[in-house]
């Protein structure tokens, strides 16, 4: 399997290589050459298999020769052990045709962990196997940073850099970053947002020569292909539990970086019958916008009851527009660097193309808390601000008349206590047994200003030996 830059001017990568960067040389995204394709008889046969078995299935394809299949299948059964729920991504019910996948059943209580336990076992595997060390920079907006932490803090070949944005993330998910142990593991806040964090770590792309030549820079954010290909799984999961390949479905799906909702299109261009996905997005709404208008442009980040979508420069759309111009990597250098200096119109049939699959809906804070507490009351159900997005996304897309819409349920209530009580919801949700004691943990984070230089300084001097 080959990886190509969605900009067309960087060399094709294997899997092994394309796990150990981030942004290709050309400022592009990696995507795979070519897509692998299930049949209707492939996809019904899913249904036999559990979870590490059916990301066995997904997975061993896009790894191709780089991993020897029984390494594989190991790494993936390490991975999806750690989860606390016996089916990994449980669907639950919460009225006719309307279904959430619990995606929080991770160490971190957020979807990050189904590709980021499986990216840290994989780096750890190929950098043990090229006696390698490897620099980590990530930026997080809550999410990413702690289940990144957790998947990589046991290789000694990684030092990790998480750039956070300095009291815009929650308590919850700042104390699971900050409180974890590890010489190598490092919590920087900056004094900026999410955008600026993710800014800084794809300009140290660009640009790399503030690290010694022999360690390598990876991405852990969805600018890394892995973790897009762990997300595909789940799509398949949840479609042949509610009767793909025979019954097409729906998926509702919070976003912010477009990452996880991208890999759900990779599903349906792997045969899976979707026959919508849904957009869904909080005030930070630049996806929506350019779904109504098909203008793609920047705006003011606003600071949300969502906080880990409070994002406005959405990463992977890159890789969508890729296909929506037919995979032409001139065409997309040229309109990125447009939208480098401002606001891009997409082409009549690029934004037709991306309607006919893709709708949205934006949901502010308000209608947020309204659609926590509408389903507290209606199924004594709790809903995390994101999901809850998700959720009212798509029960206004009025979708659930004809066929089952499953939204994703991307993060545990627990990690947002602040939006359940502004639901008005009575009880606090409790963190799982695991995380109880997460207010008593020491905290280990660096404050530092909006300045890519003493970031980067920072991370030379802290790297280890
Ligand atoms: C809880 C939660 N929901 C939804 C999202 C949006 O996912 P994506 O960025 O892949 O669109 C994120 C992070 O990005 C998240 O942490
Ligand atoms: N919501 C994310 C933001 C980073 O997105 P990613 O999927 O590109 O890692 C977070 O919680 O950090």
């Amino acid at each position: 399997m080959k990886y190509i830059s969605t900009r067309g001017g960087a060399p094709a990568l294997d899997f092994e290589q394309v796990l150990l960067t981030g942004l290709a040389q050309d400022g592009g995204l990696y995507l795979p050459e070519t897509l692998p394709r299930f049949s209707a008889d492939e996809i019904a046969a899913m249904a036999e298999l559990d979870y590490p078995q059916l990301a066995q299935r997904i997975i061993e394809p896009f790894v191709g020769d780089c991993i020897p299949a029984a390494d594989l299948q190991q790494i993936i059964v390490d991975t999806y052990a750690v989860f606390r729920h016996n089916a990994v991504a449980p669907l639950v019910q919460l009225g006719h045709n309307q279904w959430v996948l619990e995606l929080f059943h991770g160490p971190t209580l957020a979807f990050k962990d189904f590709a980021l336990q499986l990216l840290g076992r994989l780096l750890d595997y190929v950098l043990e196997r090229r006696h390698q060390k490897v620099v980590i920079m990530g930026a997080t907006s809550g999410d990413t940073g702690s289940a990144a932490i957790e998947g990589c803090k046991r290789c000694k070949n990684i030092d990790i850099f998480i750039l956070h944005p300095h009291e815009r993330v929650s308590e919850v998910q700042r104390r699971q970053m900050t409180t974890v142990v590890g010489d190598n593991i490092h919590n920087l806040a900056i004094q900026g947002n999410f955008d600026d964090c993710q800014a800084m770590v794809k300009a140290s792309f660009g640009d790399r020569s503030f690290l010694p030549d022999d360690r390598r820079l990876v991405a852990v954010n969805s600018i890394n292909w892995a973790r897009i290909m762990a997300q595909i799984v789940y799509y398949f999961y949840a479609a042949v539990a509610l009767g793909a390949p025979a019954r097409p479905l729906a998926f509702s799906v919070p976003t912010g970086n477009f990452g996880d909702i991208f890999a759900g299109y990779l599903a349906r261009q792997m045969g899976l019958p979707v026959a919508r996905l849904i957009i869904a997005t909080n005030r930070n709404d630049v996806l929506h916008r350019v779904m109504t208008t098909a203008t793609y442009g920047r705006q003011t980040l606003e600071h949300t009851l969502s906080p880990s979508m409070d994002i406005t420069v959405s990463s992977n759309f890159e890789r969508l527009l890729f296909d929506l111009y037919d995979r032409d990597g001139a065409a997309i250098a040229a309109l990125m660097s447009d939208f480098d200096r401002g606001d891009i119109q997409l082409s009549d049939a690029a934004i037709s193309r991306a309607r006919s699959l893709f709708s949205s809906y934006r949901v502010p804070d308000e209608e947020t808390c309204a659609q926590i507490a509408a389903t507290w009351q209606d199924c004594e159900y709790l809903l995390d601000p994101h999901s809850a997005i998700g959720v009212k996304a798509a029960l206004a897309s009025g979708l659930g008349a004809e066929i089952p819409v499953v939204t994703l349920a991307t993060a545990h209530p627990a990690k947002f206590p602040q939006a359940v009580t502004r639901a008005g919801i009575g009880a606090e949700p409790a963190l799982p047994l695991h995380l109880v004691d997460l207010f008593d943990r020491r905290e280990r984070c660096e404050v530092l200003p909006l300045d890519l230089s003493a970031v980067q300084t920072f991370m030379a001097n802290n790297l280890g030996a």
